[in-house]
């Protein structure tokens, strides 16, 4: 019997998200009823999305591979346009469906392609990246960036299911695999401090966890995820909290062209976030400074240019939490008590840069 653990996602479109080894065998399930369904992958996945795509056509689904660019390059819209017009050639119809194999980036960029086609089909992630299974694969955020920032367009697109294969984090970068520990962090820190004692515990001249503290830290941060996303799909209010770090994580990210990987500026982020949430008067100063001790160890980045300031504070004014003029931060009033700090002065906004001005 395989040793799958299932987490439920609930909303108003309810899934399933599957933990576990070698897991592509669950896909036909997911795709039942579907005659087509195409496999957006970037070149580094090739292999195993040719896995996926024989696994497709042995269950009589007839598969088409779509290889679009790596990382942040896929996430864009010319490219979503060419996978658009790869479904129009193949004749794609409402009842096909759209499989992602990849990282958070691909499966942004396939949840996306869906959510558009025909006003939405069915979408399945197989995440890649330890990022991708504790975050981005979860919760039907889907998107790609636009000139003036992160993930300005997108759509809110629950998946059919999700496949988080702990066995495809073999051939995963480490530096890739530590940065996905941010948001794992992040989860640790808003939701569930089990999290945050679990990677204490280690030393870090152990090195990066090993699968079963891995595999127990995804169950921990898709719980996180789900429980969120199940009460609040489209961010009408608690669903901010999974923004925590992301306002000057994303801005960094675009002023760095998108060549730094998301989970090391939300590292950044955190720390800033926690800075302000402590000189705002909200967070105890122990707290705050768990953030860095935490991430460092992990060997995260906990500073940026100190002269990048006024870039990154004019881009975090089309941060999605931002109201009108007034920005407005996911802070910490303590451990698993995340809260909204609305528009927080420029001159502390300065003063919280002041703790990763590097
Ligand atoms: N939708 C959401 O809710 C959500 C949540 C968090 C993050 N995100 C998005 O996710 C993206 C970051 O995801 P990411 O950290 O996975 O980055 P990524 O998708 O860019 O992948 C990082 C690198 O790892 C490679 N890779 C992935 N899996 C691999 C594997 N098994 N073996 C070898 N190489 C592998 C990729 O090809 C890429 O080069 C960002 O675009 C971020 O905005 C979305
Ligand atoms: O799922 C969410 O909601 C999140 O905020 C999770 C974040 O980790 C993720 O990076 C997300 O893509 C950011 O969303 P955005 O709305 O700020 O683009
Ligand atoms: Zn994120």
């Amino acid at each position: 019997m395989d040793d799958v653990t299932t987490i439920a996602v609930g909303g108003e479109r309810p899934y399933d998200v599957l933990v576990g080894r070698d897991l592509p065998h669950h896909l036909p399930r997911l795709l039942d009823g579907a005659a087509r369904a195409a496999v957006l992958y970037a070149p580094p996945l090739r292999a195993q999305a040719e896995a996926i795509t024989r696994v497709i056509s042995e269950a009589g689904i007839a598969p088409l591979a779509i290889d679009v660019p790596d990382a942040e390059a896929g996430k864009s819209i010319d490219v979503a346009a060419r996978c658009w017009d790869q479904l129009g050639a193949a004749g794609f119809t409402r009842t096909d469906a759209v499989v992602g194999v990849g990282g958070g980036a691909v499966t942004d960029l396939a949840g996306f392609v869906a959510a558009c086609w025909l006003r939405g089909v069915r979408w399945i992630p197989v995440s890649t990246s330890l990022l991708g299974m504790v975050d981005a694969a979860v919760g039907g955020k889907t998107g790609v960036n636009t000139a003036a920032g992160k993930n300005l367009v997108g759509a809110f697109h629950p998946p059919a299911g999700v496949l988080c294969d702990l066995s495809l984090l073999d051939t995963l970068p480490r530096v890739d695999l530590v940065a996905g520990l941010a948001e794992v962090v992040k989860c640790g820190f808003i939701a569930d401090p089990a999290i945050l004692d679990l990677i204490e515990s280690r030393t870090p001249d152990e090195g990066p966890p090993d699968e079963a503290v891995t595999r127990e830290l995804v169950e921990r941060a898709v719980r996180v995820k789900a429980d969120v996303v199940g009460a609040d799909l489209r961010e009408g209010g608690l669903r901010e909290v999974l923004n925590y770090g992301h306002t000057l994580a994303h801005a960094i990210e675009k002023v760095e062209g998108y060549s730094w990987r998301h989970g090391h500026a939300v590292s950044v982020g955190l720390v800033y976030a926690a800075t302000l949430g402590h000189l705002a008067g909200r967070l105890d100063e122990a707290t705050a400074k768990r953030h860095s001790s935490v991430l460092a160890a992990l060997g995260l980045p906990t500073a940026y240019r100190a002269d990048a300031w006024p870039d990154l504070l004019a881009t975090m004014r089309v941060d999605k939490k931002a109201r009108g003029s007034k920005l407005r931060f996911v802070v910490l009033d303590g451990i698993a008590r995340p809260s909204i700090l609305d528009g927080p002065s420029d001159e502390l906004l300065r003063a919280a840069y002041e703790e990763v001005a590097a």
